[in-house]
């Protein structure tokens, strides 16, 4: 651990020490999620300490390492966590973070080389964990949406060769250590991750947030509902109870399949279940009009481009994409009043496009991402050089909040990156639930 320190978060990978009592939410709030300032600020950034390195090397230290096997990328998260007396609640200490492209299901029909990308995420770990603690360790990957969309026979062979690759290593390998994760697990991870955040909070102005991540593949909202009429006009399958530290939490969580980024481009183009899309030209008027291009997704090859008579622009677009998402999705009322934190692709179009800083994130209400949709959407040639989807994905993700969930204009979304220096990510709250069910403490 000191020997990590001294390379300064620079070596071997990206390391980030932050020490906050990761529990406080869970142990004082009732899971509220607490933010301090709902101006449009970053409201984290006034309560985190800087970034510290441990003093010493601690052995009440113990670790966690986590795979998400995305459907764009593979990333492996090795949290380190301190206990400091066994009265008191593990405390998250660091983060070393990596990635890699493409995802394991691109490697659909070479499956041992996909477990390689593995391998060399997790000889990272082997240098990260101190070898006294390789035995108590847990090494787990879960898979979301790329591998759910594969046939069962292609995801399991990948898998397979995963799981050998942790057999191989000298960590603790779970019972079910290789899986597809369910899509209400995901959501959960991601929203017991920022109930751990916001931990660091509490005694502040409190507000209840939730989560909303938008993948390549499928998208996922989270709250912690406040009013039993939510519960009472849910349904069912929309609600998963967890239990942590004697009480019983119940979530309004939700993973939709096919509402991804990458997937409703497909959607939007009308080439999702289209059979025989080979030599076919799929057209919309969310392209520039004069493209003509191909896209290799999902290992399907489909031709696109622009209406080059008809209409392009920010109307006509808003028209077609709304076909895809109005009617599809649950609208629970509770929501309109809150705030969410937002992920993975809504930071990334955010980013793009100047609504927030790569570094920084920021807040933005959902009426940012519609001027912005607009003012791309009516000058495509100006934006010629970014992707020719930029207008599309813009008016999908304002089409999906507005529309799809059904948020008000002035919805507050925090979209972060990281938390002081740690990825906001379903994985640190699947860590922890990990952890938990083991029984893993110092
Ligand atoms: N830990 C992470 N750090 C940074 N970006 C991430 C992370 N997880 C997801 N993303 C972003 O989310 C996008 C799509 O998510 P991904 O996880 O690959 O798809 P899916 O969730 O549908 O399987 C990625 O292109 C990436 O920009
Ligand atoms: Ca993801």
């Amino acid at each position: 651990l000191t020997l990590l320190c001294l390379g300064n978060g620079e070596s071997p990978g990206k390391m980030a020490f932050s020490r906050f009592p990761i529990l406080l939410a869970l142990a004082f709030s009732s899971f509220s999620f607490v933010l301090s300032h709902l101006n449009r600020e970053m409201w984290f950034q006034d309560f985190f300490p800087p970034n510290m390195c441990p003093i010493n090397a601690k052995d009440n230290t113990f670790y966690g390492i986590m795979f998400d096997a995305g459907s764009t990328g593979t990333r492996i998260h090795i949290y380190t966590f301190v206990q400091k007396s066994p009265e008191n609640l593990p405390e998250l200490e660091g983060e070393i973070f990596e990635s890699v492209k493409p995802g394991l299901s691109a490697y659909a029909d070479q499956p041992e080389k996909g477990a390689e990308t593995v391998k060399r995420l997790l000889d990272m770990a082997i240098d990260a964990v101190p070898p006294h603690l390789w035995k108590k360790t847990p090494v787990v990957l879960k898979a979301t949406a790329g591998l759910r969309l594969l046939s069962e026979e292609k995801a399991q062979s990948l898998l397979l060769e995963v799981r050998e690759v942790f057999e191989e290593s000298p960590f603790l390998v779970p019972e079910d250590s290789v899986s597809i994760m369910d899509g209400s697990y995901e959501a959960l991870g991601a929203a017991l991750s920022m109930m751990l955040f916001a931990g660091q909070l509490s005694g502040q102005n409190q507000h209840t947030v939730g989560t909303l991540d938008l993948g390549g593949a499928s998208t996922q909202i989270t709250f912690l509902p406040q009013f039993e009429e939510t519960l009472k006009e849910t349904p069912g399958d929309f609600l998963t109870s967890f239990e942590m530290f004697n009480s019983t939490y119940k979530l309004y969580t939700h993973s939709y399949l096919g509402f991804g980024l990458k997937a409703a481009r497909l959607a939007i183009l009308g080439a999702l279940n289209v059979e025989a899309v080979d030599g076919q030209m799929f057209r919309s008027s969310c392209l520039p009009k004069q493209l003509e291009a191909e896209w290799h997704f999902g290992g399907m090859k489909y031709r696109y481009g622009g209406n080059k008579e008809g209409e392009t622009g920010f109307k006509p677009c808003y028209l077609e994409v709304l076909k895809v998402v109005e009617g599809k999705l649950h609208q629970p009322d509770e929501i309109r009043g809150r705030s969410f934190y937002a992920f993975s692709y809504y930071y990334d179009r955010a980013v793009d496009t100047n609504l927030i800083d790569y570094e920084q994130g920021g807040v933005l209400e959902v009426r940012d991402f519609e001027r912005k949709a607009e003012e791309v959407c009516d000058n495509m040639e100006k934006y010629n050089s970014a992707s020719p989807f930029l207008c599309m994905d813009l008016v999908y993700i304002t089409a999906l909040l507005k529309e799809g969930f059904g948020f008000r204009d002035n919805t507050l979304l925090q979209l972060t990156k990281k938390v002081n220096n740690v990825e906001t990510s379903w994985t640190l709250g699947a860590t922890f639930h990990l952890l938990q069910s083991l029984g893993i403490t110092y």
